[in-house]
């Protein structure tokens, strides 16, 4: 192992693997070690870039297997930072060191459902069931952009404060038609949560997700795994392909709803969105229980996720449709001086070019696309390339990198080409070039790193905004309830049209469907960076 001048530089033998770097990136700073999974130790870090804990997590590098592990890796990024939703784990950055690269992710202090059930013994249904309604919207949003998990099981569901639950490591997820996977003929994911589909081998699908998420249920409720545990992986396949699915005996009102997720035919089981739907009702039926044998923590019952909330505080006078505000929610419809994004006439909701007649499977594809061509755009730079999802690039920043981009450059390298070739990482390209650079992030790319860190992180989001705008949102409260409301967001497209002004073109996803909508972004420099200080609906 050695130490240079870019920063800490890694080997390839397991004692290495076991040595924490201090730093990541020159810009993460290692604090302790939060666990290890089957890929490696995760770690604590300070992102002193940002002044927030992240949590890193080391791939590859073991010998002969750097090249298969960097791709997954960089693909879990991709895939993740597509994937912007309060109950995904989101991925801020990938950073390539040596033989391996850092994914770095939001931090929750949470402990795993499979260490929540082996601590505190099986979960009360009414508490699996809110859980498993959370890990269902996430992976709803997933599904309705085109990606599969493939590896949902109890160690993936990491459950914070008040039982808040996000899905994480989508290490093996990938878009439907993304063939590159299946080319390899390697095997992922956990034989004990698959389904007989993929136990036989074929290909995965978001019943796939569903019959998983269903065992993960089964095993927080039961204390145990569906299928008895065998040593041989091979054989536990076979079994599951062969067998009729458990019964589970302990789940009480969670009962129907996983024999139905884990129905032997895919087309008996429901979509993942009716799911989180049904979980959620017996939770909320649970909560409300006077015996209080299924209790649950109360809190987090109200939070709205993206739920539909048909009565949203900072909405009064609308319809609960997504309201597609660059920064801020509708929160009046009275005239402003300026068209703010936080401000939208009845008038203008008439006229609003709603597409959602329009949609359909064509836009799904859109959105796969756009999600591409946002991670492209956090790839290189403003290299806005949609080929870059089938490239093995580097991921340098994914949803912090609107904040870096404020106060300094993201490097324009071509993400076709810098990673298989260049070991180097993006992020210390970007952090070399810190220093001068306040005023080279171009606009659009300021515009589409801000979208980039919505709706998961309102925080680093907000600080992005002027005082000005701050103040016409109404307040973080308002801005935060909005962006709650959607589930995911993507830029579809960005075009300067001066120094100052963006027009971008957004897709929204919400539980009532996706629309799409162009506004107009003014930015400015005021000397911490760029900062929104205008925005209306063209
Ligand atoms: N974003 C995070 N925030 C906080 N803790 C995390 C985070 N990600 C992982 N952890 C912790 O680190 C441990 C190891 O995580 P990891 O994802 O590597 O495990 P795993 O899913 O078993 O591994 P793999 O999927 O690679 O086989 C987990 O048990 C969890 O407690």
């Amino acid at each position: 192992m050695s130490r240079d001048g870019a920063g800490y530089c890694c080997g390839t033998d397991d004692k290495e693997l076991d040595m924490p770097p201090e730093t990541i990136g020159r810009r993460y700073e290692v604090l302790r070690e939060i666990g290890r999974g089957g890929m490696g130790a995760v770690y604590l870090c300070n992102d002193t870039l940002l002044g927030r804990q992240v949590a890193a997590k080391q791939l590859g590098g073991l010998p002969g297997e750097s090249t298969p592990h960097l791709a997954r890796a960089l693909r879990e990024a991709r895939t993740s930072a597509a994937l912007s939703h309060p109950n995904v784990v989101s991925i801020y950055d990938a950073v390539e060191e040596g033989h391996h690269v850092w994914l770095v992710m939001e931090y929750l202090p949470s402990r795993t459902l499979s260490q929540l059930t082996r601590e505190d013994g099986p979960l009360p249904p009414g508490r699996a069931a809110h859980v498993g309604a959370q890990v269902a919207d996430g992976l709803a949003a997933a599904h309705s952009r085109g990606t599969v998990h493939r590896d949902v099981k109890p160690g993936n569901v990491l459950v914070g404060d008040n039982d808040h639950a996000k899905i994480s490591d989508f290490g093996i997820a990938r878009s439907v038609d993304d063939e590159t996977l299946t080319q390899t003929g390697m095997v992922t994911g956990t034989p004990m949560y698959f389904s007989p589909q993929l136990a036989r081998g074929l290909t995965a699908t978001p019943a796939d997700d569903v019959w998983a998420l269903g065992a993960t249920l089964f095993s927080a409720v039961e204390g145990e795994g569906p299928w008895p545990p065998k040593d041989n992986s091979l054989a536990l396949l076979v079994h599951i392909a062969e067998n009729p699915p458990p019964e589970p005996r302990r789940a009480g009102a969670l009962g129907p709803i996983i024999r139905r997720m884990m129905a032997a035919d895919p087309d008996d089981r429901p979509s993942m969105a009716a799911v989180a739907h049904e979980l959620r009702a017996v939770a909320l039926a649970a909560q409300s229980d006077e015996h209080g044998t299924l209790a649950l923590p109360t809190p987090e019952l109200h939070e709205p996720t993206h739920e539909p909330t048909h009565e949203p505080t900072h909405e009064p006078t609308h319809e609960r449709t997504p309201v597609p505000a660059a920064a801020v929610p509708v929160r009046q419809a009275e005239p402003r001086p300026a068209p703010a994004a936080a401000y939208e006439s009845a008038a203008d909701q008439g006229s609003r070019r709603w597409v959602l007649p329009l949609l359909g499977i064509a836009v799904a594809v859109l959105v796969v696309v756009a999600a591409a061509f946002v991670v492209g755009d956090v790839l290189g730079g403003g290299g806005s390339d949609p080929t870059a999802e089938t490239s093995e690039s580097p991921v340098d920043g994914g949803a912090s990198d609107a904040k870096r981009g404020a106060s300094e450059s993201v490097p324009e390298d071509d993400p076709a080409t810098s990673a298989e070739t260049s070991p180097e990482t993006s992020t210390e390209t970007s952090t070399e070039n810190s220093t001068d650079a306040v005023s080279t992030t171009s606009p659009e790319q300021f515009v589409s790193d801000y979208y980039a860190l919505l709706p998961a992180d309102t925080d680093s989001a907000w600080a992005l905004l002027s005082d000005e705008m701050q103040a016409e949102v109404g307040g973080y409260g308002s801005y935060q309830g909005f962006w709650r409301t959607v589930e995911a967001v993507t830029v579809e497209d960005t075009v300067a049209e001066s120094a100052e002004t963006v027009v971008v073109e957004l897709i929204y996803s919400t539980a009532e469907g996706t629309e799409s909508e162009t506004r107009l972004i003014t930015v400015e420099n005021t000397g911490d960076g760029l900062q929104i200080v205008g925005d209306q609906v063209v």
